[in-house]
């Protein structure tokens, strides 16, 4: 159930009707996004979804009155960048490569996240889009490579930012740029006016990691093995609610540019804090899943050795096999790596509150798991099905 009423329309521009772009509106997030804001957002005329992989379900959204423009394109792409950023009103520009497996090249991650986020911003000044929402990441934060806990942290907690790998440099990077954007003059000479959100972990309906270790776990029995203190406090996010703040941002830009242009806000909710396993338990629990051990079964080093054992896999098989195993050195060191947001930044500056409640957002979340039908042995990490199939 919706926890907030009909929100407040800010109209000060006359009711105009607004065209919306969302880029890597056929992923995870941007499904959820593109859905609640033809739900939510009754200003829209035209609502355009950019990714290099369309989805067949956008077909079935044209029938309401705002017309939905399925855009295949790439954001490395400049080209493709201009050709759908002019004449929009606002940018949510959520496409990214989303890789710790060591799937994709470096230098791919950097071209799509980076110089995929300069072409955003080139094109709305060369177009003269003023308003841009960047979906950036917890990551572009920490945890960083010393390992350093962010307990509970908000975006003025002075944190030593050091990224050693290329997801979460490229973020931050790519955040940066966003950020040191807003000011600059669009074609017609008003400012450009941005803001980054920040997710923690998200998850929901369409998240296909939580997906793989559901079916992982039905292949051993029902049963998850322990491998991450339960101390350890790891921020996850209902993508319903990432969602929501990402219309309501869009929505107040314009009114509230001076306070909200050139500002980073984490994505919060009322999720647990909890261990990355035992909030997976609390979505998982009610499938039939159970976790082995209320301490980890195996001691951290040798875990670290079965990571770096991976990683050596992974370098030898290279030039044969793309072999990108859930568990390296990289993702034990996130999952044991406390990084957590208690924040109302978001609240203060554009009264975001979060409109579906915890057990809203579990409930949901089971029933698309149990919803989903037996599938094919897992993707490699990182890929996901792009076979259109609706993730939600
Ligand atoms: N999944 C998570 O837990 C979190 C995700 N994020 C950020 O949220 C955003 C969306 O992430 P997810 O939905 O999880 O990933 P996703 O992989 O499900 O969605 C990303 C979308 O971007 C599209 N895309 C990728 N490269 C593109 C390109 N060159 N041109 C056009 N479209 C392209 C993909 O086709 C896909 O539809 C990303 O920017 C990610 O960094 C931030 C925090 C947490
Ligand atoms: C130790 C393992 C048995 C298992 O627990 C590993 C879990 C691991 C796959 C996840 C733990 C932390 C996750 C990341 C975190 O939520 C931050 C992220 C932010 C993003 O922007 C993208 C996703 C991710 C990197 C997320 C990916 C999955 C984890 C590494």
């Amino acid at each position: 159930m919706h926890v907030c009423g009909t929100p407040q329309l800010d109209m000060t521009d006359g009711g105009r009707d607004l065209v919306y772009l969302v880029t890597g509106g056929c992923g995870f997030l941007g499904e959820h996004v593109v859905r609640l804001l033809l739900e939510q957002e009754p200003r829209l005329r035209e609502l355009r979804v950019f990714d290099l992989h369309l989805g067949s379900w956008l077909e079935a959204l044209n029938s309401g009155p705002v017309q939905v423009t399925p855009i295949q394109g790439d954001v490395t792409r400049s080209e493709d960048v201009v050709a759908a950023v002019a004449g929009a009103d606002v940018v949510l520009h959520i496409a990214g490569l989303v890789d710790v497996w060591g799937l994709v090249d470096p230098e791919v991650i950097y071209r799509v996240n980076v110089k995929g986020t300069q072409n955003v911003i080139e094109a709305c000044v060369q177009t003269g889009t003023r308003f841009l929402v960047y979906t950036s990441s917890m990551e572009a934060v920490g945890p960083n490579s010393k390992g350093h806990p962010f307990y509970r942290g908000n975006e003025d907690t002075h944190y030593e930012v050091v990224h050693t790998q290329p997801y979460p440099r490229s973020k931050a990077q790519a955040e940066r740029l966003v950020i040191e954007a807003n000011g600059r003059k669009v074609r017609g000479g008003l400012p450009l006016v941005t803001c980054s959100l920040r997710p923690t972990g998200i998850y929901g309906e369409g998240h296909q990691l939580m997906l793989d270790f559901y079916r992982g776990a039905q292949r051993t029995g029902g049963w998850l093995f322990r491998a991450i203190p339960p101390s350890v406090e790891h921020g996850r996010v209902y993508a319903g609610n990432v969602a929501w703040m990402h219309v309501l941002a869009a929505r107040e830009l314009g009114s509230r540019a001076t306070t909200m242009g050139g500002q980073v806000y984490f994505c919060y909710d009322n999720s647990p804090y909890k261990s990355y396993e035992d909030f997976n338990m609390e979505i998982l629990g009610p499938c039939g899943i159970r976790i082995l051990g209320t301490r980890p079964l195996l001691p951290y080093f040798l875990l670290f050795l079965l990571a770096t054992l991976n990683a050596f896999l992974q370098w030898l098989l290279r030039p044969l096999v793309v072999y990108t195993p859930l568990f390296n050195p990289y993702t034990l060191a996130l999952s044991t790596t406390t990084f957590t947001v208690q924040t109302d930044k978001a609240q203060k500056h554009f009264g975001y509150q979060p409109i579906y409640d915890w057990e809203d957002c579990r409930d949901r979340t089971v029933s698309w798991i149990k919803s989903r039908k037996r599938c094919p042995a897992p993707l490699p990490h990182g890929q996901e099905p792009k076979v259109g199939d609706p993730g939600l």
